[in-house]
């Protein structure tokens, strides 16, 4: 027994020895790319759609999202500075790679514990072996670890085959596409690449014989360049290899290459390919659609070029790498619900161990380690207590928002769905959303009425290759009826009572009355379609987009279209007969919220209520605290804790969002929340001076504090602030006048003050002469976009040391903890001066944990926060994605 325990773990030890070099190469390509992508990300609503998501399964792990690339290197260095400095940080950058790729080959879980399967294992979740199939990770080479279920149904599976060719024609049997296929089989495969598009098959085949190629079966279709064949044993795709490779052929070289089997066959068999994409005749041909640059996808379906037929004439059948839709947008839905919360649960354990060790390698030499460093020790290197995974109270369609691709399906037809695979994946095909288990059925029932009558439009579909086409993008967004407390039903589906579809088009080159007449025509369908199906459709718009990308800058131009369907007349109060629906309406938290089409709202609104809760929990909330909602979309967080505070102050920069805000904040009789519109980075600043009893010394020369307070030491916070607030004169809260005024740069402010009797300061406001309440006692939480909080916004919250405790809430771990480093990581007094000179413009990306921690040496001596606690709610079942929250306090 022993012994076997003996041999696992070397060969376990051989195999992670392999591991780092891989992902690394990985990492670093992938970098350039996310660059991009983080910058954008900045400026945009950061919800993340079930489209994008699966995008985002595609990208390697999140690990690799902060390893520096050397572009960014060059590009976040000052030109001025010495080669000693740019050494100095790129070793920094390179030691952050290291750290970051050993977590992430840490955390893959690639062969099971032996322990675990015996007698248990004493290293429990932090154990480097996986602890049962579910955790389980395919090997860098595609393989499993061949002890486990799966290697093992695998073999027979093969076996199976390997029986059925045997009693077969004598041929190997080519299944890929409809079953799972064998390493071997699939070694036994080729494509060969060149081949004259004008041959038929029997053409292919006689030139096979002719060359003497031993070929089980050929196949090829006219007008392809490529063709597949298989052989029976190695050592005749050996002996054909020698015969085909780089034979001329009508003046072009053939090519014998692999074929790539779809993913999940990749998985199994760890196959890779030849390169194909060097084609140097200049012709744009259909295989250049495939960006695998390694093999050609054998695609077996011999239905398809005639399905190709019934397209509406302008998308051609396109030959790419694809895999089951569902396997993109849901990658853990074949995992129990149980399991996915598992997995997610260890990530985030890695998460924070990250941060733990990243805080401690960025502390001064000869400063004490903070307490909560030390105590990470006994945490096994978690930094704060976790508090898990809580689970999605609701687990198969929950989502209240999918945006949906309009292209080409795999085999050329027009399709309304998800991306297959990322455009610089070179994936291009979109499938319909199938039976994806996040989409709700009512979307999934527009999406099929949509896609009908896309297939009868004239106009193109868009084509993300050359970026033309009209028809973009649907975006379904649902509202849910009132729930009562207690009473809400796992059956999303039955809850929904509005219904708003956003198409996006191109109008470019497209005459205004021809646009009009195919609204027309897609407003009736969708009506007919809504009104058979007993579908609820309260608003339908048009978005006009020219841009690449399908993500539209949220000032996009948006039409109304009418529409008339028989609603309920509480869901239409804002409809009147020229003026149709531009919003839907949900509820959190028993409070109604309306949504415009480019507003942020949590996609599943049943769980956003319990993370909102927990925030509230977490925060230290009373009558005199004033709560910052940074980043508040609709004001969903201030307005569902705003009876347990004083005063709510959202700050958001969607203009339309931050309407909605003080919109819900009537809708729902509250008094005391105030919507600021502006990037929290703009504004903040001014925000806390307004808003916060800041320096205290102020206060006493006003009169307003005895000199016992001019005393107080930060670090003596908790202690006196009762003293503080217990000194502020005993106000009531009056009545200001609503209204919308400038506040710092380039913003507005749109508010309703008011409230219950609580203790804080009031003085005039300098620049609108109206009563402002004062506040010593604030708390933030924050909800940025997945890029993370603006380095400037996270310098103002560090810095303002009124700020006791803070709630961060994230849907992106990475962002989350390279900003909890800005905000953790202590530093030595006079560190500022001396790292000025390096930090001048530079450190712009907020997810690199070393840009995090350069950036914290620039700041003026402060008290750093120190994380508390941490859990998260899986907003996202059958995804990778699960939301964070961590409270932060000093
Ligand atoms: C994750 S959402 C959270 C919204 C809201 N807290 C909720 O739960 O519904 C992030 C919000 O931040 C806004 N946002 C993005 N960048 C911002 C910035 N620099 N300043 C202020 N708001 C920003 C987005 O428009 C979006 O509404």
């Amino acid at each position: 027994m022993a012994s076997e325990n003996v041999a696992s773990f070397e060969e376990d030890e051989k195999n992670a020895a392999h591991e780092p070099k891989q992902v690394l190469e990985e990492t670093a390509a992938s970098l350039e790319m996310k660059q991009e992508e983080d910058k954008k990300d900045h400026e945009q609503e950061q919800q993340i759609p079930a489209e994008t998501a699966a995008a985002e399964e595609e990208e390697p792990p999140a690990a690799a999202v902060a390893v520096a690339s050397p572009e960014m290197k060059l590009e976040d260095h000052d030109q001025n500075h010495g080669d000693e400095e740019d050494e100095e940080v790129a070793e920094e950058e390179e030691e952050e790679e290291e750290e970051e790729v050993a977590a992430m080959v840490e955390r893959m879980k690639t062969s099971l514990c032996s322990y675990f399967r015996k007698k248990g294992c004493r290293h429990g979740e932090n154990c480097r072996y996986a602890h049962g199939e579910s955790e389980l990770q395919p090997r860098p080479d595609g393989t499993w670890d061949p002890t486990s279920e799966r290697a093992k149904s695998f073999l027979a599976t093969q076996k199976q085959h390997e029986q059925q060719d045997a009693a077969g024609a004598g041929g190997v049997k080519v299944m890929i596409g409809s079953q799972p296929s064998s390493a071997t089989t699939t070694l036994l495969q080729k494509c060969i690449v060149h081949v004259p598009r004008g041959w038929s098959q029997d053409k292919l085949k006689s030139f096979l014989s002719d060359h003497s190629v031993p070929f089980a079966s050929a196949k090829k279709r006219k007008a392809m360049s490529v063709c597949f064949v298989s052989f029976e044993t190695a050592e005749q795709v050996a002996t054909s290899a020698k015969i085909l490779d780089g034979l001329t052929v009508q003046n072009k070289r053939l090519k014998f290459a692999d074929v790539l089997p779809r993913a999940w066959e990749q998985k199994a068999t760890g196959m890779s390919g030849m390169a194909l994409d060097d084609d140097d005749d200049g012709n744009n041909n259909d295989e250049k659609t495939e960006h695998h640059k390694d093999a050609v996808l054998y695609n077996d379906d011999d239905d398809n070029s005639s399905k190709q037929a019934e397209s509406a004439g302008d998308e051609k059948p396109v030959l790419e790498p694809y895999r089951d839709v569902c396997q993109v947008v849901t990658p853990l839905a074949h995992l129990s619900y149980a399991d996915q919360l598992n997995v997610k649960k260890d990530d985030i354990t890695q998460v924070l161990k990250r941060l733990a060790r990243s805080i401690r390698k960025g502390c001064p030499a000869g400063l004490l380690l903070p307490d909560w460093l030390v105590a990470a020790r006994d945490r096994e290197g978690l930094p704060c207590e976790f508090e898990g995974v809580i689970a999605s109270p609701i687990i198969d369609g929950y989502r209240n928002k999918c945006e949906f691709s309009i292209g080409s399906g795999p085999d050329g037809k027009r399709v309304v769905g998800f991306q297959l695979g990322t455009f610089r994946e070179g994936v291009n095909a979109v499938a319909e959303p199938g039976s994806c288990r996040n989409v709700s059925l009512t979307a999934r029932m527009f999406v099929a009425a949509f896609q009908s009558f896309i297939r009868t439009s004239k106009l193109p579909v868009w084509n993300k290759q050359d970026n033309t086409g009209f028809w973009r993008m649907l975006t379904i967004r649902e509202g849910r009826k009132p729930v009562n407390k207690g009473e809400a039903s796992t059956e999303m589906q039955h809850e929904i009572a509005e219904v708003m579809l956003v198409v996006q088009v191109c109008p470019t080159g497209v005459p205004e009355e021809r646009r009009a007449k195919e609204y027309t025509q897609m407003s009736l369908a969708l009506t007919n379609a809504a009104a058979s199906l007993s579908l609820p459709l309260t608003a339908l718009l048009v978005q006009d987009h020219v841009g690449v990308s399908n993500a539209a800058p949220v000032d996009s131009p948006l039409h109304a279209l009418p529409i008339h369907v028989n609603s309920a007349p509480e869901e239409l109060e804002d409809k009147s007969d020229d003026m149709p629906m531009t919003h839907i309406h949900d509820y959190i938290g028993g409070l109604r919220f309306r949504i415009s089409p480019t507003a942020f709202f949590q996609v599943n609104s049943v769980g956003a209520e319990r993370l909102y809760t927990m925030a509230g929990d977490w925060a230290g909330l009373g009558p005199d605290t004033l709560l910052f909602d940074v980043c508040c979309g609709t004001g969903t967080i201030g307005l569902t804790l705003a009876h347990r505070v004083g005063m709510v102050v959202g700050i958001e920069m969607n203009a339309s969002a931050v309407a909605d805000a003080q919109i819900n904040a009537s809708l729902n009789g509250i008094s005391n929340c105030k919507f600021v519109c502006g990037k929290a980075e703009d504004v903040i600043n001014n925000l806390l001076k307004e808003y916060v009893v800041g320096d205290l010394e102020d206060l006493v020369k006003e009169g307003e504090l005895s000199t016992k307070t001019t005393t107080r030491a930060t670090t003596q916070a908790d202690a006196e602030e009762t003293v503080v607030r217990s000194e502020l004169p005993d106000l009531s809260v009056k009545e200001t006048e609503n209204g919308t005024h400038q506040i710092g740069k380039g913003t507005s402010e749109v508010g309703i003050s008011g409230g219950q009797p609580i203790k804080q300061a009031e003085e005039e406001s300098h620049t609108t002469g109206e009563k402002r309440l004062r506040f010593s006692n604030v708390v933030a939480i924050v909800d940025p976009p997945r890029v993370g909080l603006h380095h400037i916004v996270l310098r103002t919250l560090r810095l303002h040391k009124q700020l006791r405790q803070l709630v961060y809430i994230s849907c992106n771990p990475e962002s989350l903890l390279a900003n909890a480093v800005e905000l953790c990581m202590p530093l030595e007094e006079g560190t500022a001066a001396a790292e000025k000179s390096r930090s001048r413009g530079q450190f712009k990306g907020t997810t690199n944990l070393g840009h995090a921690r350069r950036r914290v040496k620039t700041l003026p001596a402060s008290e750093p926060f120190r994380p508390v606690k941490a859990a998260a709610v899986d907003m996202f079942p059958h995804t990778k994605h699960c939301e964070m929250i961590m409270l932060f306090e000093r």
